[in-house]
């Protein structure tokens, strides 16, 4: 276990500016997913962090120990930094217990090291089998075991659940976040994808265009986002054109309640953001309801997002769960109310920015 400190870091490659000034803490035992577009400088961080490229300025500590500032490069092996890439690795030619027993010293090969973490990745019992013989579920698992068997300071996981398929990568993606707790480890995850940074992490840094623009806990990062952008980064997000009017905001969608991020007064002439999960669909109608058309009915299984447009043309999205008991047809007119507050930002262009709130200590979320 060991806590990492990324400050002011940047890097480029020629006139290309990867990093500009990133700053990210990784506390002991805890997961941070960094969560990005393509292009925003992930890998990078994560190449930079491995010590597989130098930084232009900054530095990088692990445990308060500068591994990486301009001129000092602390090399891949002596950091001790593990590394799951996207697709495992693993030697074709050994087995399980060969890939997991690789970089082990005899002591920790005699004392059970190798069955305790292939135990906590799921795969008791599969330590002679081949890595052909595996499914590509089964091979991250490996590459994972691999990973924590040295008991390494950090582990950086490079998008590795990116190759399976979407039910196959749930259920690894609960086991590995399952034994990266189990071994206590210091992690990060790097991917661009939203829901596995949220219901991974216990901490989400959203990087943009070289930079950490905001860094928090899932449910501060998604329902407080720092700026317009990390809104529409890391869920759905609902626009309305707002007339701001002291605590409050006159919208298409009637009255609603407006919040801040940052406390500072909103931007104006304002528009405000709603999720979709606040904007509850019922009958056209109910009482004191604002009335919209049905545009399009995307089904998730679980729930449904529905396209909606108001007479005046705003374009809404709501959703919907337990969306196979209602139909919402396409062209059908519904009623619409919503809950909560809705935000607004005080500012338009990204910038860097911490979201907090008050923390019991637990390392990880249950
Ligand atoms: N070795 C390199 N040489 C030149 N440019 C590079 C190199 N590595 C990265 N870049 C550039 O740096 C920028 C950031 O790339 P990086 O791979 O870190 O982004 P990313 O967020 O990981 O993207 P992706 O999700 O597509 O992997 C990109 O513009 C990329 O083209």
């Amino acid at each position: 276990m060991a806590e990492l400190r990324v400050t002011a870091v940047h890097k480029s490659f020629g006139e290309v500016r990867a990093m500009r000034g990133v700053d990210l803490t990784v506390r002991s035992g805890t997961l941070t997913a960094v969560l990005g577009p393509s292009g925003s400088g992930k890998t990078t961080l994560l190449r930079c962090i491995a010590g597989f490229e130098p930084v232009d300025a900054g530095e990088i500590r692990l445990d308060g120990h500068r591994i990486a500032a301009p001129g000092r490069t602390v090399p891949p092996e002596r950091r001790r930094i593990a590394v799951v890439p996207q697709e495992g690795a693993l030697f074709p030619h050994l087995t399980v217990r060969g890939n997991v027993a690789y970089g082990l010293d005899r002591h920790s090969r005699r004392t059970g090291r190798i069955e305790t973490v292939l135990a906590l990745v799921g795969l008791a019992g599969c330590e002679d089998r081949m890595p052909h013989h595996l499914s590509g579920g089964q091979q991250q698992r490996v590459a994972v075991a691999r990973a924590l068997a040295p008991h390494p300071p950090v582990v950086l996981l490079d998008e590795p659940f990116s190759a399976l398929d979407a039910a196959l990568r749930a259920e690894v993606r609960e086991d590995v976040r399952g034994a990266l707790r189990a071994d206590g480890a210091t992690a990060v995850l790097v991917t661009h994808d939203q829901a596995e940074a949220l219901s991974i992490a216990d901490e989400v840094a959203v990087m943009h265009d070289g930079r950490i623009v905001q860094s928090g806990p899932p449910d501060v990062v998604y329902g407080a986002p720092a700026d317009p952008w990390v809104a529409g980064f890391v869920g759905e997000a609902v626009w309305l054109p707002a007339e701001l009017t002291g605590d409050g905001a006159r919208t298409p969608l009637g009255p609603v309640q407006v919040v801040t991020t940052d406390g500072r007064p909103p931007y104006a002439p304002g528009r405000v953001l709603l999720r979709p999960e606040q904007i509850e669909v019922v009958p056209a109608d109910s009482a004191a309801v604002i009335t919209a058309t049905v545009v399009r009915r995307d089904f998730r299984g679980h729930d449904a997002l529905l396209a909606l447009r108001l007479t005046d043309g705003t374009p809404i999205t709501a959703r919907i769960f337990n969306p196979a008991s209602v139909p919402h047809l396409v062209g059908s007119e519904v009623g619409l109310r919503v809950h909560g507050a809705a935000r607004a930002f005080s500012r338009t262009v990204q910038s860097p920015a911490v979201a907090t709130r008050p923390r019991g200590g637990g390392a990880w979320p249950g």
